[in-house]
């Protein structure tokens, strides 16, 4: 059994209390500026659940077995690796332009992964540089399925998983069904761990940006050899601060060191805008995006292309 396809616990943390959570700490507050019932029913729920299905993955695995595993991965690192950043060091470099890379999501949880993997041919014909697909068990009762589907139907762009990864085993499976990367290595999450995560991410070939929320994780882990960050804007748009999201992410874009790479995740064109005013290389059209857009009757090739209107610079 994988982490990604144990049974799903019915309790999950709310998404805007886990924001408001790691927002106070990216606004600068400690753990005595947050209340507790934030960080207990948000954040804590999440990451608990999570915890509980790689620990029964890892039950059943066993300690020998994981160990092959992972130096297995490590011996075969993903080839082409890194596909993801040179696909920025090009694009920025050649094009002048942000890697768009689009979110695919099943539309109901009865879809299947090769109904996922057409959804996902869609948006490379639409314009999709790279593609990024969910496996934690919220959103899909067969992330690692999905993902390997995908992979097979878009093997010309790169495809990351999205879950929350708290164990370098995660990495390794993903990396086994063909991923480039993982989004979702989260420095308020994985704490001192964080920069093992990523390394071993790197040892094994996958892009793996760190989520940071303030300029000291960027420092910090700079330090540590993190060349590649993420921004989730949803965490700055927690703070009752008009504006305080794009200036977050711009403070923190503006913070990374020379060469450093940056996604950015973005729910409305305007977000999109900004983030690449700000420098962002690569930007994460997020489910929400999509789905807002289609309520709207706008489809796909439609809002990629107001995407690439809104951050070439040319409006
Ligand atoms: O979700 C993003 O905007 C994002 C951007 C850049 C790198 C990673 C990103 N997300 C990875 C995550 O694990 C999310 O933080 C987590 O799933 C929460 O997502 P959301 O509920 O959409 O804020």
């Amino acid at each position: 059994m994988s982490s990604s396809s144990s049974s799903s616990s019915s309790s999950s943390g709310s998404s805007s209390s886990r924001h408001r959570y790691i927002a106070a700490r990216a606004a600068g507050g400690d753990d005595d500026d947050v209340p507790s019932t934030s960080y207990q029913n948000s954040l804590e729920v999440t990451i608990k659940r999570k915890s509980k299905q790689v620990e029964a993955t890892l039950q059943e695995l066993g300690m020998e077995a994981l160990e092959e595993r992972l130096s297995s991965a490590t011996q075969n690192p993903a080839s082409p690796a890194y596909r993801l950043s040179r696909l920025v060091a090009e694009t920025t470099q050649m094009q002048g332009r942000a890697v768009i890379v689009v979110e695919v999501m099943r539309p109901t949880p009865a879809t299947t992964p090769q109904q996922l993997a057409k959804i996902a041919q869609t948006a490379i014909q639409c314009g999709a540089d790279a593609l990024c697909v969910r496996l934690d068990t919220e959103d899909t009762p067969q992330g690692l399925q999905d993902l390997f589907a995908v992979v097979q139907a878009a093997k010309r762009v790169p495809v990351l998983a999205r879950d929350w990864i708290i164990h370098p085993l995660q990495l390794v499976e993903a990396k086994e069904a063909g991923a480039a990367g993982v989004l979702g290595v989260i420095g308020q999450v994985n704490g001192r761990g964080t920069a093992v995560m990523s390394s071993f991410g790197s040892a094994i070939g996958l892009d793996a940006p760190v989520e940071v929320v303030n300029a000291r994780e960027v420092e910090g882990l700079s330090r540590v050899g993190v060349t590649f960050f993420g921004i989730n804007l949803s965490v700055g748009l927690s703070v009752a601060v008009p504006g305080f999201a794009s200036d977050m992410a711009h403070g923190l874009l503006g913070e990374l060191p020379f060469g450093a790479i940056s996604i950015v995740g973005v729910k409305d064109l305007e977000q999109a805008r900004k983030a690449r005013m700000s420098g962002a290389d690569a930007l994460l059209v997020k489910k929400e995006m999509i789905e807002a857009a289609a309520a709207e009757g706008k489809d796909l090739r439609t809002l990629l292309d107001q995407v690439l209107y809104v951050t070439c610079g040319d409006d």
